[in-house]
């Protein structure tokens, strides 16, 4: 099976079944605000542009009924050039409309996808793990554009096109009210018939939006994933995974483009029926003597002006349903809590309270330095209820300047508890405290001077080798990264074409997995942190340089705290002391020959992996 049959989106689910689109449009106002004196001009300049148009036919009608039937060359001339100027103001007008929204749309888009991106950086690894990339990549792109382009023209043109009809109407009743109340019987219906198209394409606009987001999610990891896609020749079933989710929108698409056909087809046809039965009408008045040439002239003009303006409607429509479900998709994402609301909560809550779930031996040792962990209970959000917690009652000494080593079987909670630290994730129960102080009454800032971290999986990013290094501290310069990457022995950057220069690529893709783990690490030692968490970060190193690292870490990192997951006895060998996590408790804590002896546990992760090490050395 394919693993793109079941897209990620878990989140950004059905449309809303009662939200109003005005409701949802008007949340823009903030973003449109600033350029609001722009857009309203233009949409002026559009209104008075448009019923220029009307005062075309009231020109022609003076032209028929007068220099026409009176056989007067100079007065049609005249009448000509007046035309003539008024289309040329007409035009002009339109193309100014152009200008004056052109650039702050640009800007309005900007401010949105700026806000998106720094709202992203700012939500909780939760968020992310919730959330498909490609849903969230869609609404920083698709719906976007969506809404600059709702910005530019449906907005501006329901008002405009609004303001015409009216006006149309207006002239029309004023000319011949019979034959104007027969151009305006279809609107009732029309109404009708549009607000029932607007429940269901809200829908459908909603459901096409969503399922883009799958797709896209879907190319992204086919992309990422291109390794292991050829690595086990799993094109051909992508291939038609990929093909059947494409399958999908193509349908919600066509049933899309259905709906917009019927309802075009409505708005074109009832206007014409009843321009065709005006037609007729004022024909036959014309011919009874009640009307005069010229007024029948320029009230079919008057209504063949204005069926534009009613026939776009249809699409004005369905342009401002898809903007309002892209807003909504939007603020689904911008309304969720970042963590740094979430950290005020945290301060606002009474510390007693949560000092009361501490046992009471714990709770007098304020004052201790380290890194500790005080009955700390994790459990992840998604996880089944009936699961017991991947942590259930954490207690952990680590004292300052000591290297501490993580040790459990696979699936134990090891990176899931180093992951609590530099509060990735938010502990359930319990608290963890830095030098006696409570990591949830740090600011982010001052934890993230703190505490620095490096994963068994390195992520490098789109720069240099010297700015991923760079970016564990912001105000390191040459010194500090040539130093970091000496510890991290991390020296084969010299050699790269550019040095510290090169480019790593796409996620470091140009580096081996052992060279990017250094880099990492390098990352995590050139603020030189007052604690370190380093989740197995030296797995893909020969035995020979993780010693090595391991030396350069002792001698430079000395005053460090450090809380390092171990696999491996060599890594093991680089801490103070070792912890054993099972069943989400730390079962014993000791030296590595102390626990060898008296954990059975321990002894047979060690065994395991000591046989390993075995059969891999020469
Ligand atoms: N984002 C997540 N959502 C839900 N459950 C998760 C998530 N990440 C991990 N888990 C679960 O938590 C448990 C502990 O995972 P964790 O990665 O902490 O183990 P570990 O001891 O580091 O394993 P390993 O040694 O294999 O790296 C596992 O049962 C895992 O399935």
């Amino acid at each position: 099976m394919a693993v793109t049959s079941e897209p990620r989106a878990q989140e950004g689910g059905a449309a809303p079944r009662h939200r109003s689109a005005t409701r949802s449009l008007l949340r823009l106002w903030p973003y449109v605000r600033p350029v609001r004196a722009r857009l309203f001009g233009a949409a002026g300049v559009a209104v008075v542009a448009s019923c220029m148009g009307l005062v075309i036919p009231l020109v022609l009608k003076w032209m028929v009924d007068g220099p026409v039937a009176h056989r007067d060359p100079g007065g049609v001339w005249l009448g000509g050039a007046l035309l003539l100027a008024l289309g040329t103001a007409e035009a002009a007008l339109f193309g100014l409309r152009r200008w004056l929204v052109g650039r702050p749309l640009a800007s309005v888009e900007a401010a949105m996808r700026a806000d998106l991106y720094r709202h992203l950086q700012r939500l909780p690894v939760s968020f992310h793990d919730r959330w498909a990339s490609g849903q969230l990549l869609s609404r920083a792109t698709t719906d976007l554009m969506l809404l600059r382009m709702f910005l530019a023209f449906p907005l501006t043109f329901l008002v405009v096109n609004g303001v015409t009809i009216l006006a149309g109407f207006a002239i029309l009743l004023s000319q011949e009210w019979t034959l104007g109340l027969v151009l305006m019987a279809p609107a009732v219906p029309l109404m009708i018939l549009c607000s029932l198209f607007e429940t269901r394409y809200a829908t459908v606009a909603r459901t096409v939006q969503d399922q883009t987001g799958d797709l896209t999610t879907v190319v992204e990891e086919g992309v990422l994933g291109v390794r292991i896609v050829k690595g086990f020749g799993r094109h051909r079933s992508q291939a038609r995974a990929f093909r059947a989710l494409s399958e999908r929108v193509r349908s919600t698409e066509l049933r899309k483009a259905r709906l917009l056909a019927a309802i075009w087809a409505l708005i074109m046809t009832l206007p014409e029926l009843a321009i065709g039965a005006a037609l007729v009408l004022g024909t036959v008045r014309v011919a009874d003597g009640d009307l005069s040439a010229g007024t029948l002239v320029a009230f079919l003009s008057t209504a063949l002006t204005l069926r534009w303006p009613v026939e776009s409607l249809g699409f004005l429509l369905a342009m401002s349903q898809d903007a309002a479900t892209a807003t909504d998709r939007y603020f689904d994402v911008m309304d969720a809590e970042p963590a740094a609301a979430a950290d005020d909560r945290l301060r606002a809550a009474p510390s007693r309270e949560r000092d009361q779930e501490l046992p009471a031996r714990e709770r007098g040792q304020e004052g201790d330095g380290g890194l500790q962990f005080e009955g700390v209970e994790f459990a992840y959000a998604d996880a089944p209820p009936e699961e017991p917690p991947v942590l259930r009652g954490v207690d952990l000494h680590i004292r300052p300047g000591e290297t501490m080593a993580l040790v459990g079987a696979t699936g134990s909670g090891k990176t899931t508890l180093t992951a609590l630290v530099p509060r990735l994730h938010e502990v359930t129960r319990g608290r963890i405290t830095l030098d006696g102080r409570d990591i949830t009454a740090l600011s982010r800032d001052e934890l993230r001077a703190l505490v620095a971290v490096a994963f068994e999986e390195p992520t490098l990013f789109s720069a240099t080798a010297g700015e991923n290094v760079l970016m564990g501290a912001a105000d390191a310069g040459t010194e500090e990264l040539l130093r970091a990457l000496k510890v991290a022995q991390a020296d084969f950057v010299h050699a790269l074409p550019e040095g510290i220069d090169t480019e790593v690529g796409e996620q470091g893709l140009s580096l081996s997995g052992g060279q990017r783990q250094r880099l990492a690490l390098a990352r995590a030692v050139v603020g030189r942190p007052r604690f370190l968490v380093l989740d197995d970060p030296l797995s893909a190193l020969d035995v020979h340089t993780e010693a090595l690292v391991e030396a350069a870490l002792r001698r430079v990192l000395a005053s460090t705290t450090a809380l390092v997951v171990a696999h491996r006895p060599s890594t093991v060998l680089l801490a103070d002391r070792v912890a054993l996590l099972s069943e989400g408790r730390i079962a014993a804590v000791g030296t590595h020959q102390r626990l060898l002896r008296e954990s059975a546990e321990y002894r047979s992760l060690m065994s395991g992996q000591e046989a390993e090490e075995g059969e891999r050395s020469p």
